[in-house]
């Protein structure tokens, strides 16, 4: 039995070649971001209140009109057939046995369409790099809409594909033969994804006027950017340094949360992710002001142990501790968390 996130990580680590091992596992440059998102989550202490006379806490969470059970989704990440043979299929059926909402990353190994048909009452998100062949990325939209997805999960820290040393050395720049990335099929080829540097506010404002379905923007921590954004109309903001894959010593994606939170204002529901590792993490991120946060490795290390069992555990483990830690810190909801009972202990 495995008990945490940690042990779950272990558990894949021995199934998975290390050659994507070291994919999923690692960061961009010296992965100093990498180490920093896990490090100030373990910085910030909790302060708990006593004798509230509570309840067993509601951690559900309503976002862009639907709702999860808990303020913990799945963050969009690349290649799952890599950790799995059912792929993205089974970390879907996780998500719909969990009633989390799964962001199914552009590069999945499974065609949207498919990860929508094999889990049926899932949650689904999908994440897009704009292309900067905008006929192209509308195609990727009606798929997305097809699929009944309910949001559009618009990355933008990745103008360029961020220098990962550990695929550097191991040589990993392609997928195995039988996989691809299913959704960039067009016609009778796959597209390569293009990562540009000229995508711009200009095809966000395109994009908002080919689709009515709502946008997420993922990958801001500067918050003139936040700014901007709602100037954009974008119907939430995601704070994420891409788990530390891109920019390198960009900083902890909960460090930068207050700012944004700040400069948000309360307009659109803030979501975080990069190295929530534990009930406590969530609690923490959520006092600061997200409105939920988002796992990307641990899933991939649940599917990698265990499929979609494991993909489940993963969530289950985390489901448990945010609860047990609500209770301990005497709170009836996740609503009642506020930035009071966050310290930096020195
Ligand atoms: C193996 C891997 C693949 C990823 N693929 C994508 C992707 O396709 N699109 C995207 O927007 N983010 C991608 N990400 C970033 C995640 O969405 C997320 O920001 C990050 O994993 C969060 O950090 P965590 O792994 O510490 O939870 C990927 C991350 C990993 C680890
Ligand atoms: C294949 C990439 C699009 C996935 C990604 O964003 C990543 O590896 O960080």
């Amino acid at each position: 039995m495995r008990f945490t996130l940690r042990e779950v990580e272990a558990a894949a680590r021995e199934r998975l070649d290390p050659v994507h091992y070291d994919y999923f596992a690692g960061g961009a440059g010296d992965e100093v971001t990498l180490r920093a998102n896990e490090a100030a989550f373990e910085r910030l202490a909790l302060l708990p209140h006593v004798l509230r006379g509570t309840a067993k806490p509601e951690l559900g969470v309503t976002l862009l009109g639907g709702r999860a059970s808990m303020p913990v989704l799945i963050a969009p990440t690349a290649f799952h057939r890599l950790a799995d043979p059912e792929g993205e299929r089974a970390t879907a059926r996780a998500a719909a046995a969990a009633e989390t909402i799964m962001m199914v990353s552009m590069a999945s190994t499974v065609a949207v369409g498919d990860v929508a048909a094999a889990a049926p009452g899932a949650r689904l998100w999908f994440q897009l790099f704009i292309q900067p062949d905008m006929a192209f990325t509308e195609a990727l939209v009606r798929r997305a809409e097809a699929a009944g997805c309910g949001a559009l999960v618009v990355t933008a820290d990745s103008p360029v594909f961020g220098t990962r040393g550990r695929d550097e050395r191991n040589g990993f720049r392609d997928l195995p033969d039988g996989l691809c990335c299913e959704n960039m099929r067009d016609g009778d080829r796959v597209r390569e994804i293009a990562f540009s540097p000229a995508v711009s506010w200009e095809h966000l404002d395109r994009l908002r006027e080919i689709t009515s379905l709502p946008v997420v923007l993922k990958g801001v921590l500067h918050p003139a950017d936040a700014r901007a954004a709602l100037d954009h109309g974008v119907s939430a903001l995601f704070v994420s340094n891409h788990g530390g894959r891109q920019l390198d010593t960009a900083p902890a994606a909960v460090d930068a949360l207050p700012e944004i939170v700040d400069a948000v204002g309360g307009a659109v529901p803030v979501l975080l992710d990069g190295g929530v590792r534990r009930g406590t993490d969530v609690l923490k991120a959520l006092a600061l002001g997200a409105d939920a946060v988002a796992v990307g490795r641990p899933v991939v290390w649940g599917l990698a142990a265990d499929g979609e069992r494991g993909a489940r555990r993963v969530l289950g483990l985390l489901r448990a501790e945010v609860e047990e830690a609500l209770t301990l810190c005497g709170l009836a909801s996740v609503r009642d968390l506020e930035p009071g009972m966050v310290r930096r202990p020195w």
